[in-house]
């Protein structure tokens, strides 16, 4: 039965184009097109004449003039993004039988039990064993690059809990499967057998359980010896528990702390990918890989399936890289980078060239013309933690600024490299975002130029009675 709903006219995912969106979208291109246009002619004209009466300095209106082209010129990549709205949606019901859907490994990386406390890298560990998937099907891999054994520890008291939790999640179809965001936000949706007083009991037992759970993480982690390590052997931990075989199917979780020397360059979270990579192809070697970052849980345990229903389309199958969905943060809201689903084969690996291996290694498989999807279901499918103070923030920036700059000025420049390779859509949207961090060099001497012109007397923009 199942194969057989997977015919065309049963499609697992319908994409739908926005027409109106669409109008409205390029109407708003052309308009401002024709002002930015009107700009320049402007600018080349006003400098042309100062060349004639040299009654003014030129420096600040080459300065302006050249901030304006460049932000026009990242502000015209950046409408690629808008020029063919759609919207994706999935019917995860028409997916075959639990017999047959793929295998699928969860990487999920930490690396400083510092910055990324055990407890919430646990919390995101259980949502992806709690996701609806077989549990035979599932297997959770978690790469600590901070090498501690507090991390090991802990891992092994959220098996112990995910023994308890799994199942709570199965019997009541408990959709947001992360304990802390379940407790914590306490989701009537949830509650699907709200007035059950069995329900009530084991959400309470359940909730005791955690907060035991809780403490002995927490505790852990304020001990002395929850510090990064730097210097170690490589430490894999298949977990089986001994009870297990009598208990509920529970998916495989695997913890990894690759080898890690001060004279080594372990390049960061591609290179910890990569060894999860290799690990994973002798245990479970699932031809699906769902990759997570320690500060996000799963927020639909459904997102595994939904992402199958792309996966398996057997019109896109063989040509698709990936899966991305939104990234939406808890802590604070809209902003958008992404996490991505990846379905890697033998010779891709993540890419070492940037620090931004996500941007990097997307553009090869684009660039092989492999595809990928972006779907955005309207509940989250995944919540992540943003940075939240100044320090963290202007890291992050740099990080990322480095990483895109890194790129856009190589032999990989998204102009370049792109366009033979890709849509030419495509290639602009890698483009905007290579060219991005650019616009602040261009913002800072448009918010400086015309305040120090005014105050010298020279006229930058023309006075509204100007004819
Ligand atoms: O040596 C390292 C450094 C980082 N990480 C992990 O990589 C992830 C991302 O690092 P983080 O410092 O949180 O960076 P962010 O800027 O928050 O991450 C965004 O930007 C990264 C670089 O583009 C992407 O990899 C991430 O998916 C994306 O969420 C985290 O889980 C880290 O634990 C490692 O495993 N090893
Ligand atoms: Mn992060």
């Amino acid at each position: 039965m199942g194969l057989q709903m997977n015919s065309t006219s049963h499609p697992l995912h319908l994409c739908h184009l926005n027409k109106s969106t669409l109008i409205i979208n390029r109407l708003y291109t052309l308009f401002h097109s024709i002002a930015i246009t009107i700009l320049i002619f402007y600018r080349i004209s006003s400098i042309l004449t100062l060349l004639h009466s040299k009654n003014q300095p030129l420096i600040p209106h080459l300065l302006i003039f050249i901030s304006e082209l460049t932000l026009s010129f990242i502000w015209f990549l950046s409408q690629s993004f808008l020029w063919r709205p759609i919207t994706r949606t999935v019917v995860p019901e028409r997916l075959p039988e639990d017999d047959q859907l793929p295998p699928i490994d969860v990487f999920i990386c930490t690396a400083d039990p510092r910055a990324e406390p055990p407890l919430g890298v646990m919390n995101t560990v259980i949502s992806a064993m709690a996701l609806n998937y077989p549990a035979e099907k599932l297997s959770v891999y978690l790469s600590d690059d901070g090498g501690c054994t507090v991390t090991l520890e802990a891992m092994r008291e959220a098996l112990k809990f995910a023994k308890m939790w799994v199942p709570f999640c199965n019997k009541y179809g408990v959709k947001t499967v992360c304990p802390e965001a379940y407790f914590t936000k306490g989701e009537v949706e949830d509650e699907v057998t709200l007035d059950s007083h069995e329900f009530g009991d084991d959400k309470h037992r359940i909730k005791e359980e955690y907060e035991l759970f809780a403490q002995k993480v927490t505790l852990m982690s304020e001990s002395e010896s929850c510090i990064s390590n730097k210097d170690h052997s490589a430490v894999v931990e298949v977990m089986v528990d001994k009870g297990m075989h009598d208990q509920r199917k529970m998916p495989l979780l695997v913890y990894v702390s690759r080898e890690k020397r001060p004279c080594h360059p372990h390049h960061f979270k591609a290179g910890s990918l990569n060894v999860l990579l290799r690990v994973s192809s002798l245990i479970s070697n699932s031809p699906y890989i769902l990759g997570l970052d320690c500060d996000m849980y799963c927020n639909d345990k459904n997102s595994a399936r939904e992402a199958m229903c792309f996966h398996l389309d057997p019109k896109l199958s063989s040509s698709l890289a990936f899966v991305q969905f939104p990234q939406t943060f808890h802590n604070i809201s809209k902003h958008d980078i992404y996490e991505s689903q990846l379905r890697c084969t033998f010779k891709v690996g993540f890419r070492y060239f940037s620090v931004t291996e996500d941007f990097f290694t997307s553009i090869h498989m684009h660039s092989k013309h492999w595809l990928s999807v972006y779907h955005m279901p309207s509940r989250p499918s995944f919540m992540g933690s943003c940075t939240t103070n100044l320090n963290d923030l202007l890291i992050q920036g740099t990080r990322w600024t480095a990483g895109l700059i890194e790129v856009a000025l190589s032999k990989f420049s998204p102009l370049i490299y792109g366009p033979s390779r890709m849509p030419i859509l495509q290639s602009f949207c890698y483009a905007w975002l290579a060219f991005f961090p650019m616009t602040c060099i261009s913002l800072w001497i448009i918010a400086t130029v015309p305040l120090l012109s005014l105050l010298n007397h020279i006229t930058i923009y023309p006075k509204v009675r100007n004819k």
